[in-house]
This record gives C-alpha cells, sequence and structure tokens, in this order.
C-alpha cells in the first residue's frame, strides 16, 4: 500500500526537514535524482532544455542541468522569469558551462521544471506557450506542469511527461493524473497518516477456502439485477459473483431463466421473498427504477446483511430519500456511482474526486466507489483509496455490472466493505487488461477473465 500526501502537508513536512538539515541539500538530492533519471533516458544522446520557472521546482531544474553538464551533457535553460529564477541554482547553472536561450530548440529531451508544488490554476499564457512548443520526450520534475497537484484536474495546457520524478512522497496528481512513469527519490521526508493510498497486488487479500470450509461458510451471495428488459446485466452481476467466490450464488428476479442458462450452478427463484439465506446482497443492475425495483430495494437494504447497490438502484436512492429510512444504520452499504449517478444522488462531482466520494461516504454512512479511469473508494471513517485503470478498455457496456458482482461476492466473503471495494476495483482492472490484451473486450469477456486475474493477485 503506498500513501498520497496533499502538497500543503508535504510543504510542512519539507519545511520540518528543511530545518534540520544543511541548507540547499534537499534540492541537490531531488535534483541529482532528475538527472539521474534524465541520464538514463538519454541513454548517450546529449542535449537538454530546461524549462525552469519561478520558484524551487525551477531551482531543482537548474541544479539538474548542473549535474547533467557536469556528465558533459549539453544543456540549455529557458528562464520564464529571469529575475525570479533560483539564484544559487543558476549561478551554479552557469559556472558548469549551461547556456540561457530563448527557445526551446531540438534537444533529445526536456526537463520541466516550470511549476511543482506551489503551482496554481491554469498555466499562465508564457508558460503555457512554452509546452505547446516541445516535441522532445519531457521528464517533468515533481509533477507535470499544468495539472493541479491536489486534484489531478487539467483546465489548459499541460505537460505531458515521459516520465515524472518526484520527490520524497507521492502528492495526489501521481494517482489522479497521467504523470507518465512515476519515480520517487528518497530526500529523507517519512511523513505519516497518508490523506489517501493507492493497492499494490501484494495488498490484496482474496478469500481462499479452507479444509472446514463448504459452500455455506464461505459466504452466499444473493444477487438482485435484472429486468426483462435488461437480462444481460444479471447475467454478467451473477456471473461476476459466480467467477469471483467459491462459495454459492443466489439470484433472486425476473431473468432467471437467462441466469438458469448461463450459470447453472446459480440457485434461482422469481422473487428476493423465497430466496433462501445470503451474506450479502448486490441489487441494482439492470433492474429499472419501477415500483417493483423500489420494493425490492427496500427488502434488500432490510435483510440486515452487507449491501452493494449500484445502477438503478442508486437512481431510486436518489429520488425516493425515505427509502433510506429501511436500512439499518450499522449494517455495511457500498454505493457504487460514475459520476451522473453521484450527480444524482451528491450533487456534481466536481475537480475533487476524492473529496466529493469522501464527503459522500461520511453524508450516506456509507462505502462509497466513485468509479471512472481512476476510481475512488471511500469510507464512511475518511479513509480513502485510489484503483487506476491500466488502459480504458473496461470503459465498455456492463463493465459496472461485472464489478458490482465481484463486490458482492468479497461482502459475502466477509472482506471488510471499504477494502471489498477496493480489492473488487483492483481485480476488475486486471481482469481487463487480461482479457482485452490490446484489443476491444466486451464486458463478458473481461467477467470470464476473473479466475485468471484472482490467480494474478495470489501469486504475487
Ligand atoms: N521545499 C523543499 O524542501 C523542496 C522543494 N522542492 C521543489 O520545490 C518545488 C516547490 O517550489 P515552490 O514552493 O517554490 O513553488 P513552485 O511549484 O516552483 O512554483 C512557484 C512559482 O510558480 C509560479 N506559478 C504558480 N502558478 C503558476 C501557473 N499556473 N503558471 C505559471 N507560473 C505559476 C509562481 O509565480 P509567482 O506567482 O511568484 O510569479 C511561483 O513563483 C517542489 O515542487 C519541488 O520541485 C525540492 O527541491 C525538494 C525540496
Ligand atoms: N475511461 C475508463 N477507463 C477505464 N475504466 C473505465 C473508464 N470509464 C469507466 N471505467 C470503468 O468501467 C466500469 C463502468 O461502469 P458503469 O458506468 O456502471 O457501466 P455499465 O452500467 O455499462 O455496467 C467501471 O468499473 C468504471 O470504473
Ligand atoms: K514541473
Amino acid at each position: 500500500m503506498r500513501g498520497v500526501w496533499h502538497t500543503e502537508r508535504v510543504k510542512s513536512a519539507e519545511e520540518e526537514l528543511m530545518a534540520v538539515v544543511p541548507p540547499g541539500s534537499l534540492m541537490r538530492k531531488a535534483a541529482f535524482g532528475v538527472a539521474t533519471h534524465a541520464l538514463r533516458l538519454l541513454s548517450g544522446r546529449r542535449r537538454v532544455t530546461l524549462l525552469v520557472g519561478a520558484g524551487n521546482n525551477g531551482g531543482d531544474a537548474l541544479w539538474a542541468g548542473y549535474f547533467l553538464r557536469r556528465r558533459g551533457v549539453g544543456v540549455s535553460a529557458i528562464l520564464l522569469n529571469p529575475a525570479k529564477a533560483h539564484a544559487e541554482g543558476l549561478s551554479a547553472f552557469r559556472r558548469a558551462g549551461g547556456r540561457i536561450v530563448d527557445e526551446v530548440g531540438t534537444p533529445d529531451l526536456v526537463i520541466d521544471g516550470i511549476v511543482g508544488l506551489s503551482a496554481r490554476g491554469p498555466l499562465r499564457p508564457d508558460a503555457a506557450a512554452l509546452v505547446e512548443s516541445v516535441r522532445a520526450p519531457i521528464l517533468a520534475v515533481d509533477l507535470p506542469s499544468g495539472i493541479d497537484p491536489d486534484t489531478g484536474e487539467i483546465s489548459g495546457p499541460f505537460v505531458r511527461a515521459h516520465t515524472t520524478v518526484t520527490f520524497g512522497c507521492l502528492k495526489p496528481v501521481h494517482a489522479l493524473a497521467d504523470c507518465g512513469d512515476v519515480h520517487l527519490v528518497d530526500i529523507g521526508l517519512r511523513p505519516t497518516d497518508p490523506d489517501f493510498v493507492l493497492l499494490d497486488r501484494s495488498d490484496i487479500a482474496w478469500p481462499v477456502p479452507g479444509p472446514s470450509d463448504d459452500k455455506y461458510t464461505q459466504g452466499v451471495t444473493g444477487v438482485a439485477a435484472g429486468s426483462a428488459t435488461y437480462p444481460g446485466a444479471a447475467v454478467l452481476s451473477t456471473g461476476a459473483a459466480v467467477l469471483a467466490t467459491s462459495g454459492m450464488v443466489r439470484y433472486a428476479g425476473p431473468a432467471a431463466d437467462a441466469i438458469r442458462a448461463r450459470w447453472p450452478e446459480t440457485i434461482c427463484t422469481g422473487s428476493i421473498t423465497d430466496a433462501g439465506r445470503v451474506q450479502a446482497w448486490v441489487v441494482g443492475p439492470g433492474t429499472g427504477t419501477g415500483s417493483s425495483s423500489d420494493g425490492v430495494l427496500r427488502s434488500v437494504l432490510e435483510a440486515g446483511v452487507p449491501v452493494i447497490a449500484d445502477a438503478d438502484a442508486i437512481t431510486l436512492l436518489a429520488q425516493h430519500p425515505t427509502l433510506w429510512d429501511a436500512r439499518d444504520p450499522d449494517t455495511p452499504l457500498v454505493l457504487t456511482p460514475h459520476d451522473r449517478e453521484f450527480e444524482r444522488l451528491a450533487g456534481p462531482v466536481g475537480v475533487d474526486r476524492v473529496a466529493a466520494a469522501r464527503k459522500a461516504a461520511q453524508r450516506f454512512n456509507a462505502v462509497v466507489l466513485l468509479k471512472g479511469h481512476r476510481t475512488v473508494v471511500a469510507a464512511p471513517d475518511g479513509r480513502a483509496l485510489v484503483n487506476s485503470a491500466t488502459s480504458s478498455w473496461p470503459a465498455t457496456a456492463g463493465s459496472g455490472d461485472v464489478l458490482s458482482g465481484i463486490i458482492g461476492a468479497l461482502l459475502a466473503g466477509g472482506v471488510e466493505p471499504f477494502l471489498a471495494a477496493g480489492y473488487a476495483a483492483y481485480a476488475h482492472v486486471l481482469a481487463a487488461e487480461l482479457a482485452a490484451d490490446g484489443a476491444p473486450v466486451p464486458a463478458s469477456g473481461l467477467m470470464e477473465a476473473i479466475p485468471a486475474a484472482i490467480r494474478a493477485l495470489r501469486r504475487s
């Protein structure tokens, strides 16, 4: 699990560290890391241009230019604001034979030191024009200029980084926006209590049956999904649950025939009142928002077991707030909206997806999984994680139905709801990667790759 810290917290951690280390030493460590990665990217080529802004980010770039000069690299620098350029960095750069120029030229590598942690708003016009004139690969210092450090928002021209070299710890931009390959340089910073986390493969503890387990003890997943119009959503959600657990899956609803035909191992009933006991319910995919769906959602919320409410169930909760009354507040609830569903429930997502999910989690006393290329999971106790897709192939119809089934299986298996949502998001991305393998894949293909994804997770 890797931690991510907001810039204000990074700055105060840096200030504490700066008070106890020799002046300038942090910047030189950071810049040495930048130069090391630049040399690796150059692999023998020898022309670098620095884009130097008015703050310490520009200072890092100038010191990196100094180290590169000492390794015989030809380094030029464009100073966006010569009067405010980092004085010591600039004099070291000049001493080492660095040149000040007006145009990017045709270097082998550009180092972006325009703005870092203190960037505010879109790039100013001179910086924006400079960024747009670059044709060479870019190594971003700390973060790609033009992307908001705390939210990943892009509101104008920005640096498309091949590589980002950052210092001390990850900041939100590294989890929420494309920064290319991100490398972390140790400058001695040791912040604690991250603002949110990123899961690694090795963090994921998928439930595994033991010798004394049977089909019931592993947790039975109930799926209340689908309708005459959308039986496919039920097939995908139920199938995902079947493939994500070796326990039992029950299906209750109008798509029972379609489920029996595709998933003979499922115990099917026409309604949830006839379904046997389950340890978690999945509700919502393809149910529609009519009065019968309303009744199903009410029954599921009253059942006293963890619920994952997706798709139409979220719309129903937004349209009929009295449905919340059916819920025992101590019973875990996971909500899995995409942006439009989120807006119905809690208002516009806005630019800070982590803050939006966190606020909604507290408001609804539920785990909120906000879907997207970068999925955010937030718990009512304030925990949050971000899970990035490795491609956009999962952006396909029915893909969210598959996710709901995986979450249901993990909840039934006793995984704590915040982690159930996080593990499921991770496995979903991995299944999509394995199934797509560079070409479009339908949601049913993604679903079929769930066992391969779990196998890969368990091998790591
Ligand atoms: N602290 C440490 O120990 C260490 C810090 N380190 C490094 O310091 C970096 C942080 O440096 P920082 O705080 O000096 O600010 P930084 O991000 O360079 O930008 C400020 C300047 O940018 C300008 N500016 C702002 N917005 C803008 C925009 N939209 N478009 C254009 N310009 C804009 C703004 O201009 P002004 O308003 O003053 O004219 C201001 O002058 C950090 O990311 C890391 O690289 C490392 O060396 C490790 C040790
Ligand atoms: N651009 C994207 N890149 C990667 N994954 C995406 C992207 N857009 C959406 N997803 C993922 O695809 C799924 C879509 O879910 P959803 O919108 O509910 O679709 P559906 O209702 O068709 O099942 C979610 O898991 C979401 O995180
Ligand atoms: K930068």
